[in-house]
């Protein structure tokens, strides 16, 4: 295994069948002649994660996150590229095929009002996928209720309805749903995004405990540095669909290789609306454009408008992913963006 594979699948995945495996993925919405001018959502994404890892896909609004989940799901069908769970390919299999053939896949969902059908009992909807695995009814309701106590609702939760519930208890009946057919692999899109911050943090560590108790894998998906690094071992950097930088949950929070790492870095919110300012004013002291601008070419980095960095190689040639310490990184100048680095260093 080169470096750079080796890197992009994380340290000690080595000899093991990756939990989800994404190759070279590219998604584009719409048909046609318009389909083809936009740039695609997705645009050759690959990931491994390994049993019983946390992958955070992180980028701002529109950066592919979400379309990159639905893939993985089955809810949008790739324009290349493949999926893999536990080592079989599911890519082109329908969301039906899936939901009764791969129970080592399951999904929550940012919207917790949303994603629960009020007119159902909870415990309707535990069973509902147990019953399309072909598990009996009074062993479905046991599993469900068990399910239930797992995330720490009383067993009778399952007698009655979501509106019964608070936000933070009904993601925690989405994540028992998500958890009852023993999946492998969850993904967790934006699962904490519509929870108040003491709620948030209850979720994230009720996640984290189950992932360590039953070696669960999890794709999580969210615009939060930091509540990825929370719960991931390794985060993937999006911009406009492409990877911009990947590495150890830690290193990329603290020590971001890729301008476009340390613009989101330096814009996530913090509490105090002083140390906010600062923050803004150092971006903007830095060079950073704002977003919203699309790059002058297709073919070079789509980061060029915003991005102090940047030369005439960056406008004609996309930056290969390429190990940068412990981070794979594309950009032609990640070894400058420590001078980046320092003032917004100081705005924080
Ligand atoms: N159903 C769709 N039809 C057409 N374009 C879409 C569709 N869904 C998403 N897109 C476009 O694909 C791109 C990626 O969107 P996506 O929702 O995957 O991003 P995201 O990073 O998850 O954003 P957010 O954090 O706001 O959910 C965006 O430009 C978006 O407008």
């Amino acid at each position: 295994m080169t470096a750079l594979a080796h890197a992009a699948s994380g340290a000690g995945a080595v000899q093991q069948t990756p939990a989800l495996r994404v190759r070279d993925l590219v998604v584009r919405y719409g048909s046609g002649r318009r389909a083809k001018s936009t740039p695609p959502a997705v645009d050759g994404v690959s990931f491994d994660i390994a049993p019983g890892e946390t992958l955070g896909l992180v980028g701002e609004s529109g950066s592919g996150k979400s379309t990159i989940g639905k893939a993985v799901l089955g809810l949008q069908r790739p324009t290349a590229g493949t999926v893999e769970v536990a080592g079989q390919d599911v890519t082109a299999m329908s969301l039906k095929q899936r939901s009764r053939q791969v129970a080592d896949l399951r999904v929550v969902f940012q919207d917790p009002y949303s994603s629960l059908n009020p007119a159902r009992t909870i415990g309707q909807t535990l069973v509902e996928p147990l019953r399309l695995m072909g598990v009996k009814g009074p062993e479905a309701l046991q599993r469900a209720r068990a399910g239930l106590e797992s995330v720490g609702l009383p067993a009778d939760a399952a007698d009655r309805t979501p509106a019964q519930f608070s936000g933070g208890q009904r993601q925690r009946i989405a994540i028992a749903r998500a958890l009852v057919c023993d999946p492998k692999v969850v993904v967790l899109d934006e699962p904490v995004s519509a929870l108040d911050l003491s709620t948030q943090a209850q979720v994230l560590n009720l996640l984290a405990d189950l992932r360590d108790q039953r070696g669960l894998s999890f794709l999580f998906i969210a615009h939060d540095l930091g509540v990825v690094r929370f719960l991931s071992q390794r985060t993937v950097v999006l911009y406009r669909g492409q990877v911009m930088e990947t590495g150890p949950a830690e290193a990329v929070a603290e020590q971001p290789r890729h301008p476009y790492t340390l613009a989101l870095t330096a814009a996530a919110p913090v509490p105090r609306p002083a140390e906010q300012a600062a923050r803004r004013a150092a971006r903007e002291s830095a060079g950073f454009g704002t977003a919203g601008a699309a790059s002058p070419s297709a073919t070079g980095c789509p980061f060029v408008p915003r991005c102090p960095l940047s030369t005439d190689v960056c406008i004609e040639q996309r930056p290969p992913l390429r190990l940068v310490d412990t981070d794979l990184t594309a950009c032609h100048h990640a070894e400058r963006s420590a001078d980046l680095g320092a003032p917004l260093h100081r705005g924080r």
